[in-house]
């Protein structure tokens, strides 16, 4: 069985994981586990600690204890770095480069061959609507077109694992749902998608949810899982819910 495809058993996991800056207790005790093929949301206010989660996940960031696992491998690791599309919520393109360079380079970065480069920076610059900008230099792309591209790069190299911090920020609707298809496409064919948002009914689109707060994870489940624990009828209920004041942790 293909590493795609395995059944029972899951594609991220992460055990106690704790992170400090400094004395900072940024991370509290995460536990995660995400199967193949799902696409996972992580919810929560802004500060709570997603972007760090995610970065440790990815293996940007080292956890200060506990274990992010990815395809069974503890992270980081170097051998994994092609397996992952990691799109940071900070865009990180070379914007002297015009698109098509960028994605020659990252290309050659992950092992691609001059026709594969070619063939996948066709269909990825398809999905994100920016064919007719291929040659343009990015310092001319507007703050969208670079959350595009940046999308464009981390799934150019077809990774069987995408971690998407706010992917979707500044991106209008309709490309936004297109985005989503091609996400759902991608979590039918067995990758593993995890992503940040702040957008609900993106939310609502995630086979699965976590929602944080305070560095802590303080629920999981579908999302109607989560307004059924509490009582609500919508996502943005349940996020304001868990999200808020409730004074019950360190
Ligand atoms: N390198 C760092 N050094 C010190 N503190 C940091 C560092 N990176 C993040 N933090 C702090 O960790 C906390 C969590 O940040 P993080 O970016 O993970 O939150 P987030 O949930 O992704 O927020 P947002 O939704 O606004 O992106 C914040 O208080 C932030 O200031």
């Amino acid at each position: 069985m293909s590493e795609l495809t395995k059944a029972n058993s899951n594609c991220i996991v992460v055990r106690k994981v704790n992170k400090f800056f400094g004395k900072k207790h940024i991370l509290k005790d995460i536990d995660l586990e995400i199967p193949y093929g799902q696409i996972y949301g992580l919810l929560g206010p802004s500060g709570c600690g997603k972007t760090t989660i995610v970065k440790i996940i990815a293996g940007i960031l080292e956890a200060t204890s506990g274990e992010a696992y990815v395809l069974e491998r503890v992270m980081p690791q170097l051998e994994l770095m092609n397996k992952v599309g990691y799109m940071a919520q900070s865009d990180a393109l070379y914007t002297a480069l015009t698109a098509a360079e960028n994605l020659r380079f990252f290309g050659t970065i992950y092992g691609l061959g001059k026709a594969e480069i070619k063939r996948r920076t066709e269909e990825v610059m398809a999905l994100v609507n920016l064919t007719d900008d291929l040659n343009k230099p990015v310092q001319a792309y507007s703050g969208g077109m670079k959350r595009r591209l940046s999308l464009a790069m981390a799934i150019l190299h077809s990774p069987p694992v995408l971690v998407l911090d706010e992917p979707t920020v500044g991106i209008d609707p309709l490309l936004r749902k297109n985005i989503w298809a091609e996400l759902n496409k991608m979590a039918e064919n067995g990758i593993t998608i995890l992503v940040t948002t702040h957008v609900m009914d993106e939310a609502d689109r995630c086979h699965n949810l976590a929602m944080m707060r305070n560095g802590r994870l303080i629920a999981k489940g579908t999302s109607q899982e989560l307004q059924a624990q509490i009582g609500v009828n919508s996502i943005e209920e349940a996020f304001i819910y868990y999200g808020g004041q409730r004074d019950d942790e360190g």
